[in-house]
């Protein structure tokens, strides 16, 4: 579950069940969270949450001061960087791909080999991700070999289809468990729970 943005959210995010949880350093994201909220957050969690943290084409010194302070097991890359900018951390990355038609999965997907899943995502023209569209799963190849974290426009309704189709290695959300309007939207703890409820069966 991506873009919680206080402990509340992940503690409830946790209570729902899940098994990652997503922070995102990407500053025009209205789930952007800063150093120091990450922080609070990550000490916040319980043991056996893996941590993740989302960049966009950020540069050097934001991601350093984030690892410097900030825990995450495993690095997201979310924007246009190579295999090579996301391996100079020596972290475990997953690089999220943008699919649309035409894309072919299999060449972007070779261009990361040091990516130890690949996270599909809907493609958006100048919006890098977080925006609740999904994409055609009929999309994806059945013969990629990263685990694949199937990504965009999952919901509560959508995602048993999502995963007896397209059967990923794990699945990830954000806008589609959130409720509220514009500046008061944030996660919604029945939504989270109906998520994983609906994932788990
Ligand atoms: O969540 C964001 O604000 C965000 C910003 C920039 C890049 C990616 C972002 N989120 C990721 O986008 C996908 C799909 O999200 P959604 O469920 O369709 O809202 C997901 O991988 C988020 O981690």
């Amino acid at each position: 579950m991506c873009g919680v943005t206080s402990i509340e959210e992940a503690l409830q995010a946790v209570e729902a069940g899940v098994d990652a949880l997503g922070l995102v350093f990407y500053p025009p994201s209205k789930r952007f969270v800063s150093v120091e909220k990450a922080s609070e957050i990550a000490f916040a969690l319980p043991p056996f949450i893996t941590l993740v943290g989302l960049f966009v084409d950020a540069d050097e010194a934001a991601i350093q001061t984030v690892l410097d302070r900030v825990p995450l097991d495993l690095l997201q890359f979310h924007g246009n960087e190579t295999d090579q900018e996301c391996e100079r951390w020596r972290r475990k990355y997953i690089k999220a791909l943008r699919v649309r038609p035409g894309t072919s999965i299999e060449e972007c997907a070779a261009a990361y080999p040091g990516a130890c899943g690949l996270l599909l995502d809907s493609y958006r023209k100048g919006v890098p991700g977080g925006t609740g569209e999904a994409f055609d799963w009929q999309l994806i190849p059945d013969n990629l070999d990263k685990p694949i974290i199937l990504a965009g426009g999952l919901n509560p309704e959508n995602v048993s289809q999502a995963i007896e189709q397209v059967a990923p290695y794990a699945v990830d959300v954000s806008s589609g468990v959130e409720s509220g309007v514009e500046n008061e939207r944030g996660k919604d703890p029945e939504k989270m729970k109906a998520f994983v409820e609906a994932v788990k069966q």
